[in-house]
Parts: C-alpha cells; structure tokens; sequence
C-alpha cells in the first residue's frame, strides 16, 4: 500500500504535547508516545515542529539506535512542495 503523503498545513496542527508531527527527511514522525521517552528531552521535540526539522535531528548526531526507532513512528511521507519558503 503507497504511503500516506502529508501536507505542511496538515503536520503543522500537530505541534503539542498531546499531538506532535515532525518532518525529517521528506518523511513524516508522530513523536507523541516517545515525546516523554526522548533522550533529549520533550521541549527539543516540541520546538521542532512547525518547520522542517532534519536540521535540527541532523545536528545532534543521532545514534544508529535513534534511526532504528524512529522507524516505528513513521507516518507517511511529507509533500516537499507544501514547505513554505524559510
Ligand atoms: C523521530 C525523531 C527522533 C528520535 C527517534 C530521537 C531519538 C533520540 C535518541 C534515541 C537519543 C539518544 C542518543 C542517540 O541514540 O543518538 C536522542 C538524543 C537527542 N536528541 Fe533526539 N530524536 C528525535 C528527534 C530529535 C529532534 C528533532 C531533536 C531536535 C534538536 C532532537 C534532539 C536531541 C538531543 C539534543 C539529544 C541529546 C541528548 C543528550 O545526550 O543530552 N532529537 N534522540
């Protein structure tokens, strides 16, 4: 079955700690059930909704531990052409 493909306005509604999307990769995570699991704590997740973040995962280095479980959060794919210009 295709993967579902998410819009930026779509992901974006889901920016709290309820309900929290992030883009990575041209793909779409909800961290909702990790957020009070995360190594690098809840807030860092939180503040990287709303935007693209592959950024941000990039920056820290991420662990191949980290990839693995990322897989488990996968949603979809995000529309690349839905980001709005930074
Ligand atoms: C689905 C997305 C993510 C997953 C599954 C994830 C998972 C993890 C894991 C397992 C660690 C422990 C270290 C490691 O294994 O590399 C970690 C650390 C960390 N993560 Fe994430 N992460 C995600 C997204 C992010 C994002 C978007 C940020 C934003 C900056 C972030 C910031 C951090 C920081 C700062 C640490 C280091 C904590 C420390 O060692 O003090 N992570 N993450």
């Amino acid at each position: 079955m295709a993967e579902k493909v998410y819009t930026f306005e779509e992901v974006v509604k889901h920016n709290n700690n309820h309900d929290c999307w992030l883009i990575i990769s041209g793909k779409v995570y909800d961290v909702t059930a990790f957020l009070a699991d995360h190594p690098g704590g809840d807030e860092t997740l939180l503040e990287s909704t709303g935007k693209d973040a592959t950024g941000d995962f990039e920056d820290v280095g991420h662990s191949k531990d980290a990839k693995d479980k990322m897989k488990g959060l996968l949603i979809g794919d995000f529309d690349e052409s839905t980001l709005p210009p930074q």
